[in-house]
């Protein structure tokens, strides 16, 4: 069963070391420490759990980081001045506003506010645009991350079907983008999407991101299927995906597990984005 595991836990243990290395180089030679900025409104306690992670994450490699804890209360003119700040700021090179915002901030307008440069998790229209173009400069965390898992169990992309559920803009229209960039053939199926399972069934390589527990059963994939679970739900007390793991695991031929696949890659190609922007700084 190991063997059908694409373990995103080790890959992002492996990189996350290389980055710590690089970070020792560039302090040394160039007297530059990446420096990023986190927002987090409100007091959801899942983004809370993410936003300590990158704050652990940054510590062992050697980032400075600063944590911004805001009520949710705060009003948007007050998130685009400190946004305004931050992106005045030398000592940040990357800045990242966790989601979800409360209903009363509009995220578009706040991610078209952070610098294009310091933009550490691809939101930006510009960033989003060069995607789409083909030149991708900062590319959202959670997709860049796939495609990396993907790559380093040497899967071959091009040509293959790929059926992406999920059209969200952190993970289903970015990896639906750059799975196409790989010259896969792209499906992107949705809430809408009437008879799911149709589409499903003919994929060599699933990725879903939709939040809904064990959406994905056996009978719902072909053998030999590459599945890629970016899902993360909570089932009676515990952490699962949007695949039903083990009524599928006979059946593939590799698959991410929740926890452990898709989530650490996450917060790794936040440092390699921020790494990134302070080497171009
Ligand atoms: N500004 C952003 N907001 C959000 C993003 C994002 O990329 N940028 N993504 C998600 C949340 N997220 C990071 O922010 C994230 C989610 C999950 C994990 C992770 O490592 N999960 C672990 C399990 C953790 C647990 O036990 O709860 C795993 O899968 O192994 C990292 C980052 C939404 N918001």
């Amino acid at each position: 069963m190991n063997s059908k595991i694409l373990d995103g836990k080790k890959l992002a243990k492996k990189i996350r070391e290389e980055i710590a290395q690089k970070v020792i180089h560039l302090k040394n030679e160039k007297a530059i420490i990446p420096g990023i900025a986190v927002i987090i409104l409100g007091e959801d306690p899942a983004s809370h759990t993410y936003v300590n992670m990158k704050e652990k994450a940054c510590k062992e490699v050697g980032f400075y980081s600063e944590i911004h804890r805001l009520q949710n209360s705060t009003k948007e003119e007050e998130l685009l001045k400190l946004i305004e700040q931050l992106n005045h700021n030398e000592k940040i090179h990357g800045i990242l506003v966790q989601l979800p915002l409360p209903d009363h901030i509009n995220e578009n307008i706040i991610n078209a506010h952070i610098s294009p440069f310091k933009d550490v998790d691809g939101f930006h229209p510009s960033n989003l645009g060069k995607l789409f173009l083909g030149q991708p400069s900062f590319v959202s965390c959670t997709p860049k991350g796939i495609i990396k898992l993907l790559k380093y169990y040497g899967v071959e992309i091009r040509g293959k079907h790929a059926v992406v559920i999920g059209r969200s803009n952190i993970v289903g229209k970015p990896i639906a983008t750059l799975l196409l960039n790989e010259d896969a053939t792209v499906t992107l199926c949705h809430s809408k999407t009437r008879d799911l399972a149709q589409y499903t069934q003919q994929a060599d390589i699933i990725v879903s991101a939709v939040g809904k527990a064990h959406l994905i059963n056996h009978k719902m994939i072909k053998r030999e299927a590459i599945i890629i679970d970016a899902g993360m739900n909570r089932l009676n007390g515990s952490l699962v995906g949007d695949i039903d793991f083990h009524d599928v695991i006979e059946k593939v031929k590799l698959i991410t597990p929740v926890p452990g696949g898709v989530g650490p890659m996450t917060i790794t190609m936040l440092l390699e984005n921020t790494l990134e922007a302070a080497l171009r700084s």
